[in-house]
């Protein structure tokens, strides 16, 4: 995430992406607009909804609920927020609120299934952070929820909605790299960006580096993959005495199907046995400096190799901000090439503001450009456990809260 883990990080010391350059038009709203209530005055809100708002001509941001008044007034003036909700019962006020119709949920890892199961149960559409909650148990049943509502829940992995993860995806698929063999996708920030009080670094909380980040690793890595994982092949996790069972940094390689368009046998190798794919992912939150004192650059970067050449994608989480899309590949006479391609897409649209796009036709009965359903959400958080449990340090914790069954 190299630049958008630069991005994020500005943006919570105060950098606003809030220029022309990024958002030129600001349309103005429809008449009935998508009013949208956020549970939390949380820093990474105004990147991932705020923002992107403004540029909708059909959504609207109407209402903040934290759980200290001031708090909520003041998020709410900064950024042009009609209602304030403040005080312990403040997110279920803003749920009750009939003036919202979906609920954004930036909260910490450990809430999203209660918060998202109540604001189903109060009949609101969904956009929830990633990760999606803690197990796979419990994201598998607020998505049943969801369909038994008739409510539009998604898991918000906004890097998969930007053209340049989806142009890489088609390079893969195109069958030019030859048979797929290895696939390598990183997330590492340097130490000093999140402090030791961090909701990242709470067991109670669902915090660790594999969720946290881990969660778009793997979400890239299936992707790319175009399956689900056969098996956790190792896992490991580095750790430190202050936070107990918290990863700060977890690498796991993982065994994947053989991709289907590359696997069939071909002329030049008749017969071949399919070749599982080793996926490697790489997450930390605290990389140490180089010889103690020469910060690293971010991490954040997904690679696809195969027997006839490879792509990387050089930040997919930030891709609006920089990327590039680098293939080589080596012909029959052993002539290497190489290319550059860029995908940004719509200008100035950053992967929240196709993100918001696709949530929104959802919504309003549009078919989107692009989504992914509730099992791809399940299956990343049970292979989110199954690193954990080969780690050694297990699940995160269940949620205790009392949940509707209606
Ligand atoms: N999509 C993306 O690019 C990113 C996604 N994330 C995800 O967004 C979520 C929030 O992350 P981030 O914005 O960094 O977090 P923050 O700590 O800034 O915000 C979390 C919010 O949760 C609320 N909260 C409720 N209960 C608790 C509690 N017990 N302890 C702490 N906070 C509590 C707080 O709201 P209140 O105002 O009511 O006090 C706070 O505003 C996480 O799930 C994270 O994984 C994070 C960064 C980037
Ligand atoms: O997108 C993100 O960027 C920064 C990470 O630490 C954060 O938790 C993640 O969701």
């Amino acid at each position: 995430m190299a630049l958008a883990s630069i991005g994020i990080t500005l943006h919570h010391h105060g950098f606003r992406f809030q220029t022309p350059a990024v958002y030129p038009h600001q349309p103005e709203p429809t008449s009935a607009p998508l009013r949208f209530g956020i549970l939390g005055a949380a820093r990474v809100a105004p990147l991932s909804l705020i923002l992107p708002v403004k540029n909708h001509a059909d959504a609207v941001v109407h209402a903040v609920a934290a759980r200290d008044q001031n708090r909520a007034d003041t998020f709410a003036k900064k950024h042009g927020i009609a209602k304030a909700y403040g005080g312990t019962a403040a997110y279920q006020e803003l749920l009750d609120d009939p003036e919202i119709d979906a609920v954004y949920i930036p909260l910490p890892n450990g809430l999203h299934y209660e918060w998202t199961m109540k604001a189903l149960a109060a009949g609101k559409h969904v956009l929830l952070e990633l990760p999606s909650t803690n197990t796979a148990e419990e994201t598998r049943r607020m998505f049943d929820y969801a369909e038994k509502k008739g409510l539009v829940l998604l898991e918000a992995v906004h890097s998969r909605f930007h053209p340049a993860i989806r142009r890489t995806k088609e390079i893969v698929d195109s069958g030019e790299l030859g048979t797929i063999t290895k696939i390598e996708t990183e997330m590492a920030i340097p130490s000093g960006i999140f402090n030791d009080s961090d909701i990242r670094f709470s067991y109670a909380l669902g915090g660790g580096a594999f969720m946290e980040m881990g969660c778009y690793t793997l979400f890239t890595a299936r992707y790319l993959a175009g399956a689900d994982p056969l098996r956790v092949v190792t896992a490991s996790a580095d750790t430190s005495s202050a936070f107990p069972r918290i990863d700060i940094g977890t690498t796991a390689t993982l065994a994947f199907p053989p991709l289907s368009s590359a696997s069939a046998p071909s002329a030049s190798s008749p017969g071949a046995a399919p070749t599982e794919i080793t996926a490697i992912m790489t997450t930390h939150f605290r990389l140490p400096p180089r010889l103690g004192f020469i910060p690293q650059f971010p991490q954040v970067s997904a690679r696809v190799i195969g027997t006839r050449g490879e792509v990387k994608l050089f930040n997919y989480l930030g891709p609006w901000l920089y990327h590039y899309i680098t293939v080589k590949t080596t012909d029959e006479n052993g002539v290497t090439k190489t290319r550059t391609e860029k995908a940004y897409g719509n200008y100035g649209w950053t992967t929240y503001r196709y993100q918001l796009e696709a949530f929104v036709d959802k919504i309003r009965g549009r078919t989107p450009d692009h989504w992914y359903d509730a099992q791809d959400s399940v299956s990343n958080l049970r292979w989110i456990e199954r690193i954990y449990e080969a780690t050694g340090l297990g699940s995160r914790p269940e949620s205790s809260a009392q949940i509707p069954t209606d």
